[in-house]
């Protein structure tokens, strides 16, 4: 039986969605009764588009019956997760073939790797890479010469984007390939306790480095549970990626055998003919299993960001009331670094997704009147593959755990709600990931530091001023400020205060990692500190009380003197690094609440 909170908040968006909703799908049924795709182009435009294909490609692209599929593709060396996509893109085009149809590679997207730009300047373009790749995509589809897509990405920005860029073409069916995580090196806890002896000194960089190496070590995605792999849960629970798909490695033989499933599937999407595409797919209950997948696994705290804007280009509002009454009636029931100390591998294997797909289903905790990849409803997405006999065959999830310090059953959580915390207040709106704090750390009532540049809590935090009890305000972090980085480097930092049993918090207008964990930190704080938001008039040594227990984020000052307080205007924006290039997106850019979207 359906939990009455699912339908309850499924419905409410629904409602309040009803004119934007309409239009989109208006939209839909105007290109799917505009027909197939290349009928409709003149002589020119059909011999460019299948110049350089092969003569048998030719002949079948001139049959207007024949499937084309577009892939749409983020491959770059730059992200460990992606490199795998260089070699994948002939096997998969192979596999259409085989699968009956045709395959071009319809265009790249960018990608952006928040490891290697997490504290440069280049995270203040990282968020908005993620409209970026959506609108790739869309020039990539534009070539209007398919039948279906495949999309090829996996990181933080790159999933949403190709998601958003997809629901543009929304008469289409597309499936995501994952490419799977890279093995496990040495482990999340090992590599951030290296990290604090480095900022406590206890280290040099040779042996930080060694350490990093070890845990980042091969083409594959980070083995965290960061905002990526979140991606991939959420990707198998609004049913757009393979089943158990997410989580077999690059190397593993199984894989090769996914990808061929997967373009096998998505010419039988593209021939049936049967008006399912990604509107169809990407409807309010799949968007809701979606927060609940999030919820139920302590995912990245960045997906308050990407599901409202992914909502939106399937013309739904989401707003963080919507996660924060789902969090109190969905339970925790993974955990996985930094919840925990298990990496994904060690997820899939004690069960993966498919598990607490099924769990979540036996708690009537999933809509289940979806149309997915696989067809309808999500009991395909509560079986794992595994390669019998050189075939990828998939099987139903056992009844229990693998290791249940990893994974729960929906009558034995480790947590009775959701890993996340919405706040409100006189700071305004923020979220916290509260299933990686623990709960001493979880109410922090403390002077504010007041910083506007990462850079200097760093300073501040060397020179030894920061050995007390105090609320990190660090603001002018927002969308329109500088393009709300993620602040994750500061968390070695803030862990070696905590551990030293100062208690620590921090609250910011910008963003956190997927990774980060342990501190207490309130963000995507809205209205943001460039808007004339209230965090702007916060002062060093003023009273801030965040407690992730109701949900309160306040500065105990006298409301009248506080709104009499002049704003501090913040720091000009640097125009190097590509950052003027974004000068007048953050001129248009949205609200966190929105998306943090300028499309
Ligand atoms: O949201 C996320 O998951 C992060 O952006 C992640 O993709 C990023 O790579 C982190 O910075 C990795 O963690 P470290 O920086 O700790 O390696
Ligand atoms: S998970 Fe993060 S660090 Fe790892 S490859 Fe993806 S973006 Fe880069």
């Amino acid at each position: 039986m359906t939990h009455p909170r699912l339908l309850e908040v499924t419905n409410r968006i629904k409602a309040r969605s009803k004119d934007s909703r309409a239009a989109y799908e208006a939209r839909v049924k105007a290109m799917r009764d505009a027909g197939p795709a290349r009928p409709h182009l003149s002589c020119g435009n059909l011999a460019h588009a299948i110049a350089a294909c092969s003569e048998a490609e030719k002949q079948k692209l001139m049959q207007a019956g024949m499937v084309n599929i577009g892939i749409v593709s983020a491959y770059n060396d730059m992200l460990s997760a992606h490199q795998p996509y260089h070699q994948k893109l002939d096997e998969v085009k192979a596999a259409v073939v085989d699968a009956g149809g045709v395959a071009q590679m319809a265009g790249g997207v960018p990608a952006m790797c928040d490891g290697v730009t997490q504290g440069q300047p280049g995270m203040e373009m990282s968020l908005f890479s993620r409209d970026v790749i959506a609108q790739a995509t869309g020039i990539a589809m534009s070539h209007n010469v398919f039948d279906g897509g495949l999309l090829f990405g996996i990181c933080d920005k790159i999933v949403p984007g190709l998601l958003i860029g997809a629901l543009a073409f929304g008469h289409l069916p597309f499936v995501f390939v994952p490419a799977g995580p890279m093995p496990t090196g040495i482990s999340n806890s090992e590599k951030a306790k290296v990290r604090q002896q480095f900022a406590t000194g206890e280290v040099g960089k040779k042996e930080l480095l060694q350490s990093e190496s070890r845990a980042y070590h091969s083409p594959g995605t980070c083995t965290f549970y960061g905002t990526a792999n979140t991606n991939q849960m959420m990707l198998e629970m609004m049913g757009l990626q393979l089943p158990g798909s997410s989580f077999v490695n690059p190397s593993d033989g199984l894989r090769g055998k996914l990808d061929a499933a997967a373009a096998k599937q998505v010419v039988k999407l593209a021939e049936a003919k049967n008006d399912i595409g990604m509107a169809e797919m990407v409807t309010a209950e799949a968007i809701v299993n979606g927060i609940v997948g999030l919820l139920a696994t302590g995912g990245s705290t960045n997906h308050t960001l990407h599901i409202v804007a992914i909502a939106a280009a399937a013309g739904y509002r989401v707003t963080w009331q919507d996660f924060s009454d789902l969090s109190d009636a969905v339970p925790l029931l993974a955990r996985v670094y930094p919840n925990g100390t298990a990496d994904v591998n060690a997820f899939q294997d004690a069960g993966g997704t498919p598990f607490v797909i099924k769990e979540l289903l036996a708690g009537g905790l999933l809509n289940e009147e979806v149309h997915t990849i696989m067809g309808e409803g999500l009991k395909p997405f509560t079986e794992m593959p595994a390669l019998v006999e050189g075939q990828a065959v998939w099987r139903l999830s056992p009844d229990v755990p693998g290791d249940d310090m990893i994974l729960r059953k929906i009558d034995n959580p480790f947590q009775p709600t959701g890993g996340l915390t919405v706040f409100n207040g006189t700071l305004g709106e923020a979220v916290m990931k509260t299933s990686a704090v623990k709960p001493q750390h979880q109410v922090i009532e403390a002077p504010a530091v007041v910083f506007e540049d990462q850079d200097d809590l760093l300073k501040a935090y060397k020179a030894g001023e920061l050995e007390k009890d105090f609320v990190a305000v660090i603001r002018f972090q927002g969308p329109k400020a500088n393009g709300m980085p993620e602040l994750h480097k500061l968390t070695p930092s803030l862990g070696v205060l905590q551990d030293k049993g100062f208690k620590v918090a921090l609250v910011t207008d910008g963003r956190m990692s997927g990774a980060s964990g342990k501190v207490p930190a309130a963000i995507h704080v809205t209205p943001e500190a460039a808007s004339g938001g209230p965090i702007a008039r916060v002062k060093d040594g003023d009273i801030v009380r965040v407690d992730a227990t109701t949900g309160e984020l306040l500065v105990l000052v006298d409301e009248a003197e506080f709104k009499a307080r002049e704003a501090s205007i913040g720091p000009v924006v640097p125009d190097t690094f590509g950052r003027n290039l974004f000068a007048g997106v953050r001129g248009i850019v949205g609200p966190a609440g929105l998306g943090g979207s300028f499309i």
